[in-house]
Formats: structure tokens, sequence, C-alpha cells
């Protein structure tokens, strides 16, 4: 399995994704501060990763703290959580994954449990949330399989793979369980501009696997969907708001507009900690804008006139009327998907998904 991070008694060790696909390197991180650099340089990224990711950076915060008294450990927990939560907007599993590790934190330190002893518990459950996070995507792989055709063409944006998780992968993963059942089925993997999420580290992972790949520049799925070419389209999600409305990376919203247009049927695969029940629609959801220079520049080259103008929104939101169904590790939704997602939330919290396996 692809390493995209692990704990070690160093550190966190990540997979740098900013030097796929032409180097495989790894960066140590052995602070809070570094892993926050990390989330926020790109090194690592996709939202269940950057989730775990996280939830270890607030882990090694508490660990390598040297207070000595619980009042002094809060106010550097405050502190640890304040930096790693400023990294990245719009996935709402950074912000899950900070919020298990601080709360766990605060039920330990207010029920008089020693310093050493929560230092223990909040490793234990980083590391256990990675492993759950592994899971989960086996799971909507389960799930999700047999929505995929038994043979064609599926179309992928952006990387939602195993780099985008612990392992697996959410809407890749859905696409190794449908293989791993026998389908036939080829990858079209859209480039994905201007960070090339497709083109460097949706390609490598799956030519990794031995899954048949083809990378499309962003512009190419609509001329190729009218030609029949492409029979579903899978994407993962950086935020699902209440109604089912989808943040995800630049471009999904055009692509599933496409979709709706030639009858294909778009599917998205997440797990429940990109659900923001919080968030009633897509309006609600924060929008990532990242440097002009990932837009001017490619590869170190100027591609762009001098001082003109530039955009760079991350992440576009897909309205929950685009969508044909959601695939998490509790089960598909369908529409509507407020009802759906209510009707879930409501259902008593699952065991811990490895405690079921
Ligand atoms: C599995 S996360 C959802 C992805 O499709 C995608 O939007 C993504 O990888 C997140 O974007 P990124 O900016 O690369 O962190």
């Amino acid at each position: 399995m692809i390493p995209t991070l692990e704990w070690l008694p160093t550190g966190v060790n990540f997979l740098d994704q900013t030097k796929l696909p032409l180097e495989e390197t790894y960066v140590l991180a052995t602070d809070y501060k570094q892993v926050a650099t990390v989330i926020r340089d790109m090194i690592v990224r996709g939202a269940p990763a950057i989730g775990v990711s996280a939830a270890m950076g607030v882990a090694i915060g508490i660990l390598r703290s040297e207070a000595t008294t619980i009042p002094a450990l809060n106010a550097e927990v405050v502190i640890i959580c304040d930096t790693l939560a400023a990294t990245r907007p719009t996935a709402v599993n950074l912000f899950w994954g900070i919020g298990k590790i601080r709360d766990l934190y605060n039920n330990l330190a207010a029920s008089g449990t020693s310093i050493p002893e929560i230092k223990e518990a909040v490793v234990a459950e980083a590391r256990l949330m990675y492993d759950e996070d592994i899971a989960a995507c086996k799971q909507m792989g389960q799930f999700g399989a047999d929505l995929l055709p038994k043979e064609g063409t599926v179309l992928t944006h952006c990387n939602a793979g195993a780099l985008a998780t612990c392992g697996y992968g959410s809407a890749l993963g859905v696409i190794r369980a449908a293989i791993e059942r026998g389908h036939k089925i080829d990858v079209f993997a859209d480039e994905t501009r201007p960070f090339l999420q497709g083109a460097r580290l949706t390609a490598w992972e799956l030519m990794k696997d031995n899954i048949p790949t083809t990378v499309l520049c962003d512009n190419m799925s609509a001329h190729l969907m009218s030609k029949g070419r492409i029979q579903a389209v899978i994407v993962g999600a950086d935020r699902i708001a209440a109604n089912g409305d989808t943040a995800n990376k630049i471009g999904t919203y055009g692509v599933s507009i496409l979709a709706k247009e030639h009858g294909i049927p778009f599917y998205v695969a997440a797990p429940w900690a990109t659900i923001d029940l919080a968030t009633a629609t897509g309006e609600g959801i924060p929008i990532e804008q990242r440097a002009a220079s990932e837009v001017t520049h490619s590869n170190g080259k100027q591609m762009t006139p001098h001082g003109v103008a530039i955009e760079n929104p991350a992440f576009d939101v897909t309205p929950a009327k685009y969508i044909t169904a959601i695939i998490t590790e509790r089960g598909v939704l369908r529409a509507p998907f407020h009802e759906s997602i209510r009707q879930m939330a409501e259902m008593p919290e699952p065991e811990r998904i490895l405690a079921k396996a």
C-alpha cells in the first residue's frame, strides 16, 4: 500500500506529493508546526489524509509539550489546534481531525488523567484514526463497487485515491473494489489544473496498481462524453453540506453538469467525516484561494504575461441536483440528500469501524 503518511517514533513521515510522480521522497515532521507546514504546502493533501494528518499534528504537539501542569498544557493545546486549523479552509476533515483529538484531550484533562497517560491516549487515538480511515475507504469500496459499470471507462477528477487518504482511496477505492470484483474498468484521469493532482498523482498511483489509465486535459471530457466514451464519473469530496451540495477540486462542478447533460451517472465517494451537518448548503462552504503563482507558472516556467490578473479558487461546489449518489462507509445516500443525510446522521453512531471488521 502507498505510504501516504505514517506515524513513526521520530515523528510523522509524509510522502512528498509535491515531488510526485518523478521523485518518491519523504518529509519527516517532528513537531506540530512542521505538520502544519506540510498540510499548508500540500506535501500531504486530500481531505481524509489532511484530517488524519491534523489529528497526528495535535497528538505530536501534546506529546512533545514540556508543560508540567494541566493549565499550562491547556494553553499550549489551544495554540496547537489554532495553528493547524489555519492551514487550509475547505476540507472539513481538517477541523474534524483536530476536534477529535482536542475533545479527547479536554475530557482526559478535565477528569484528572496524568499528563503521561494523556500523551499515550492522544497518540493511540490518532493512530487508530489512521487505521479507521483505511477501513472506511475499503467499506466505501464495498458499498460503491457495483454502482460502477461491469465494463467501460470511468472519469475521475483530481486525486481521491490512496494519496488523498491513509490508503486505498475514496473514489479510487471504489474503482479498485469494482476491479477486484471483476469489472473491466479503465480510468480517464482529468489532469486537474493548476496543481495537476490528476496528471501527477492519480495517474501515478493507478499505474502502480496496473489499472489502465489515460490522462485527459481538463477541457476534453465533454467531447469524450458526446462520443459515448465515458460510462460513469466518480470523484471525492472536501466538504459535503447538509443538503448534499459538495465542494471538491475546482473543475468538478463543470464535469457534473456535463455528466447530467449526457445522462452519465455522477458519484461522490467520501468518508462520513466529510459531511458537514453544520453547513446547510454549498453557499456556506469556504473556498480556498491559492497563490497566483500556481496558475502563472508551470514547473518553474512562466506561462502568462507579466502582471496579468489571476483567479485561483482551489475548489468549487457541485449542487446536489447533479449528484446521482454519495457513497460513504455508512452506506449509499440518494436524493433527496437533505433527507438521506439527516436520516443517516440520526442513526446511532456506528461502532468504531475497526471493531466491526
Ligand atoms: C479525497 S479529497 C477530494 C479530492 O477530490 C480533491 O478535491 C482533493 O484531493 C483535495 O484537494 P487538494 O487541494 O489536493 O487537497
